[in-house]
């Protein structure tokens, strides 16, 4: 199975990584943390105004389609981002799987406004501070890859550092676990992470049992304005989109299309 692979790398890297360099001295550099977390919950929110949040992903690759961008600089794919009007950016930080860095996160953070998820695969507290201390605003928790208890540790200790979370779920078992963790961003991710199948008509059928106070997320396989519109229509505050834009020449005006903008 790919989730528990890519967990146990994870593991792995961790381990050697609280050797190196424990908690006790990443935490010390927080006395001086020149990226304090901002507010996410208005950017991600839908309004009249700006009904289609966008939350723009920084990837160069992903284990169902390996290497989706060869010509990849992160800063100016943020650059672009920023021109196209992205309302939050996600930035990929698993290095085996994803080809993602957490460098990325800082070297962006200094070169666009706005707020950055970090997307990981997230399993201990360790790497939340982490997150804060690379500059991320909040963090990716996927419901599947955690226990109930675990999702409301990590959870609490996120908002105990200021950060929020984007808690992910891809049925109503993740959905349960999610709302007793108390999560206030859900994403719905329409890839199973376990087979890498897509299921497009996940967000209509889950996001009427989501409580209305909650900002919704439609995730993966996003690529037109009508896919937008419609799930829009169905509840979602945001989406999610990666592949879609890593393969355009043009990113700004792809970002602008999919928000129905003509360019
Ligand atoms: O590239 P896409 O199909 O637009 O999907 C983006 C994003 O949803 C996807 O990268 C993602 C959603 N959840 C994840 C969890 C881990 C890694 C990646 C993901």
């Amino acid at each position: 199975m790919i989730l528990d692979e890519i967990i146990a790398r994870t593991k792995v890297d961790l381990e050697r990584k609280k050797k190196e360099f424990p908690l006790e001295w990443l935490g010390r550099s927080l006395a001086y943390n020149p990226f304090p977390p901002r507010d996410v919950h208005k950017v991600l929110k839908s309004t009249k105004e700006n009904p289609y949040r966008i939350i723009a992903e920084i990837k160069k690759a992903s284990p169902s389609k390996g290497v989706i961008r060869e010509d990849f600089d992160p800063l100016t794919i943020a650059k672009a981002y920023e021109e196209g009007g992205a309302d939050a950016l996600s930035i990929l930080t698993e290095p085996h799987y994803f080809k993602g860095d957490i460098e990325y996160l800082t070297q962006i953070r200094r070169y666009v406004p706005m707020p950055l998820l970090r997307k990981d695969f997230i399993i201990d507290k360790y790497q939340l501070v982490e997150a804060l201390v690379y500059g991320a605003d909040f963090v990716l928790l996927i419901a599947k890859a955690l226990t109930r208890k675990q999702l409301k540790e990590l959870l609490e200790y996120t908002w105990h550092l200021g950060m929020e979370a984007l808690v992910e779920i891809h049925d109503k078992k993740d959905l349960i676990k999610a709302i007793f963790a108390g999560a206030n961003i859900i994403g719905i991710n329409h890839r199973n992470l376990e087979t890498f199948e897509m299921d497009m008509s996940l967000s209509e059928r889950l996001i009427p049992l989501i409580p209305n106070s909650k900002i919704i997320v439609a995730e993966s396989g996003i690529y037109e304005h009508e896919q937008v519109k419609h799930l829009h229509d169905v509840g979602a505050d945001a989406f999610l989109v990666g592949e879609h834009f890593m393969r355009q020449d043009d990113i700004a005006s792809a970002l602008k299309k999919l928000k129905g903008e003509t360019v």
